[in-house]
């Protein structure tokens, strides 16, 4: 059976590279897109948009519409649309895939709200790269983290509007949990001026946005004489959106709940 996929932000650089994962894919095919209501992408055929050629599927701008033509949804877009596709997927009662980073807090709820009626896998990053990379990081933690400094630094594209980066956010968050620190009394973001002394709890991100990396990611454990560096980096969108399809194949079959990627890969907590 073929799973059909509902794309939101299909306009979008990963929303581009979902459409031609999904095409790519013998057991998952399009079944609606969307973008940006007053967006130039709406009515415009999701393939060609893709560079995949006529698809048949136009781009509409409504997510309800959406969310009742697929099995499956996946976001990758803005925060500003999490809450509409959110009730979307619960009214059709459809899991959700959501990919799209720098979520506020009424967004976190809405997703919340959905996971107790549908399987939702929200993750920062789905390559199997950096889903391994969180647990390596967890790992070194354990091991050297409550004697070293730790600095998150990240590189992505000049078009990306959220920073620090999702991914580096979630990395900071494995640390801070594993050495029994909340990562919102101890992020620092960035230093400029007279700063002091470092403090060893402190957990530092440093951002850099440039040309068009695709996105990287380091994580820094330096202690006096050495230090351990972890660190990957993507050099294709094609890497996301793969695991983005792979996780809505996943999440069809799931039980409501919220889900990471290391669920997907069936890797544990
Ligand atoms: N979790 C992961 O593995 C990854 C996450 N991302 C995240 O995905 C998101 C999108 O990234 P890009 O594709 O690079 O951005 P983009 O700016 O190229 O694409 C976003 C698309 O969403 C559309 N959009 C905006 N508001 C919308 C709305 N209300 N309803 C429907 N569509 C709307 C835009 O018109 C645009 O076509 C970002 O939050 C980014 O951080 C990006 C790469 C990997
Ligand atoms: O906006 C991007 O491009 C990316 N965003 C994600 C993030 O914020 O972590 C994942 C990836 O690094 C690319």
């Amino acid at each position: 059976m073929s799973t059909a996929i509902a794309i939101v932000g299909a306009a979008g650089r990963m929303g581009r590279m979902l459409v031609d994962a999904v095409e790519h894919d013998a057991a998952a095919h399009l079944a609606a897109a969307v973008d940006r209501a007053g967006g130039e992408a709406v009515g415009r055929d999701a393939g060609e948009l893709a560079g995949r050629g006529r698809l048949g599927v136009t781009v509409g701008d409504d997510p309800a519409a959406a969310a009742a033509a697929g099995d499956v949804v996946i976001d990758f877009s803005l925060p500003e649309a999490t809450e509409a596709v959110a009730a979307a997927c619960a009214a059709a009662g459809r899991p959700l895939v959501l990919g799209t980073t720098g979520l506020g807090e009424a967004q976190r709820s809405a997703v919340a709200g959905l996971a107790e009626r549908t399987a939702v896998v929200h993750a920062a990053n789905y390559s199997t790269g950096v889903t391994l990379l969180t647990a390596l990081v967890e790992q070194a933690a354990r091991a050297i983290g409550a004697h070293s400094d730790v600095e998150v630094i990240e590189a992505h594209h000049r078009h990306k509007v959220d920073a620090p980066s999702g991914t580096a956010l979630r990395l900071g968050e494995a640390v801070a949990d594993t050495l029994g620190r909340d990562l919102a009394e101890c992020a620092v973001y960035g230093r400029e001026g007279r700063t002091g002394e470092r403090d060893r709890e402190t957990i530092g991100f440093e951002t850099i946005r440039a040309g068009d990396i695709v996105g990287e990611h380091t994580v820094l454990f330096a202690g006096d004489g050495e230090r351990v560096e972890l660190t990957h980096k993507a050099s294709s969108r094609g890497t996301f959106a793969a695991g983005a399809v792979r996780a809505a194949h996943w999440a069809a079959a799931q039980p409501p709940g919220l889900y990471d990627m290391r669920d997907v890969l069936g890797l544990g907590g």
